[in-house]
């Protein structure tokens, strides 16, 4: 079990990542900063809000990706990922910037549209496994 100094603190009682043999299980995570704003949005004076798919998706794979190094891994390691969208129209944005981290040799993915995140700036957010056998972390 672990909480990771530096990153957002969960909004739950529950740890980042979590090891289970030689698997580390990564929390659902978002584009939150540990400031509790958000990469990938933007409002003006007005409260308009302007919410970006892409900018989204690249924070919170380079979280997850900080989250692996504080285990001793990285993304690398990564065998699955599950991705919760709140609207497919963002899945084409999302799946761009995906394709710049992954490829076929990476994790397995799965994409589902849901009804809410836990907050209503979020656009994605994503849960991954991770392989990392101790002795390599
Ligand atoms: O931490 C966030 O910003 C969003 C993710 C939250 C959860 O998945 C959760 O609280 O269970």
């Amino acid at each position: 079990m672990m909480l990771v100094e530096g990153m957002a603190t969960p909004r739950g009682r529950f740890p980042h990542v979590k090891r289970a043999g030689d698997f580390l299980y990564v929390s659902g995570t978002s584009s939150r900063r540990p400031d509790n704003t958000f990469a990938g949005v933007e409002a003006d004076e007005m409260g308009t809000t302007d919410l970006d798919i892409r900018a989204q998706t690249r924070a919170v794979i380079e979280n997850i990706g900080d989250i692996l190094r504080a285990a001793g891994g990285a993304l690398g390691d990564l065998v699955q990922i599950t991705t919760y969208l709140v609207n497919m129209n963002d899945f084409k944005g999302y799946n761009e910037v995906y394709g710049e981290f992954f490829d076929e040799t990476g994790p397995t993915r799965t994409t589902v549209a849901v009804h809410q995140l836990p907050h209503p700036h979020l656009l994605i957010e994503m849960q991954a496994v991770a392989y990392l056998p101790k002795e390599r972390s």
